[in-house]
């Protein structure tokens, strides 16, 4: 996954990721979307919650290779939220808080499994935004979100992180937020790191995935907006392979 978003933040090309819920996804329907998935595709699908109740990971990581070929990537809220069977794992410091757990603590534990697994380890720097209302990441940390409109914090948080060694940054104003993070913030924090640029929360049409695209997000992670509305995964699908039909015809 590195090398592909890699290779895409250096040729202008984007991602999207859709963010399947462990809680959320009824295996039964699960079929049925992933077929849709191959009219429409999607470059990464990432799997996770910050509180996870139906620790389904493994069925869900197994019927999306009954299905397709697209990389199946952890989303983690915590050390118990690890599946060999995928194929990576965003290994989230929450470097937008100042709970301990949260930066390094959950990570000595997970570190012997993800030593033994073969998951291709993504050391991401996570920055919960304020999305306008408290999100389940921002209660579970126990940690307070960046202001929405502060993004010279969030530039310099980046830059601490891509100081300390993180290869991907993410910005997310958490599952199903109200304001998605603003094209402002995520233009200040792509100017100021050289890492891919994941964006998500709230991103539920194609105007605001689009915003977010243009600002300079890299990926953008749309759960929420395509569980409530089945259209929104053909728009985005198109929407993402449009941008880089322009990149290729060279505009
Ligand atoms: C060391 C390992 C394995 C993991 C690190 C764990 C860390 C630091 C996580 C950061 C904080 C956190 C709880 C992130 C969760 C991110 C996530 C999977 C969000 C998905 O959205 P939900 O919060 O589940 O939204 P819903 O409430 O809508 O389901
Ligand atoms: O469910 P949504 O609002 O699309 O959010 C996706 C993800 O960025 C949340 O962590
Ligand atoms: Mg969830």
């Amino acid at each position: 996954m590195y090398a592909t978003l890699r290779s895409y933040q250096q040729t202008g090309r984007k991602a999207l990721a859709v963010l399947l819920d462990p809680d959320k996804v009824e295996l039964g329907g699960f079929s049925s979307f992933l077929r849709r998935t191959l009219e429409h595709p999607v470059d990464f699908f990432l799997v996770g919650g910050s509180l996870v109740t139906e620790y389904t990971h493994q069925e869900i990581v197994q019927t999306i290779r009954e299905h397709t070929d697209t990389p199946v990537v952890l989303f983690p809220g915590n050390s118990l939220h690890i599946e060999p069977s995928a194929d990576g794992i965003l290994l989230l410091s929450l470097i937008s808080g100042r709970n301990p757990d949260f930066l390094i603590g959950q990570h000595v534990v997970a570190a012997p499994l993800l030593k033994k697994s073969k998951l291709e380890i993504l050391p991401t720097g996570y920055m919960l935004v304020d999305g306008g209302a408290q999100t389940t990441v921002s209660y579970i940390s126990g940690t307070m979100p960046l202001p929405h409109d502060k993004p010279s914090v969030a530039a310099c948080t980046a830059m601490a992180g891509e100081m300390l060694g993180m290869r991907l940054m993410y910005l997310d104003a958490g599952s199903g937020a109200r304001r998605c993070v603003s094209p402002e913030m995520i233009a200040a924090v792509r100017e100021a790191v050289d890492t891919p640029l994941i964006v998500g929360g709230g991103i539920n049409s194609a105007q605001k995935a689009e915003a977010a695209l243009l600002a300079g997000a890299d990926m953008i992670v749309v759960g929420n907006g395509i569980e409530a509305n089945p259209d929104l995964l053909p728009e985005l699908s198109a929407l993402v392979r449009f941008c880089n039909r322009q990149i290729v015809a060279g505009n």
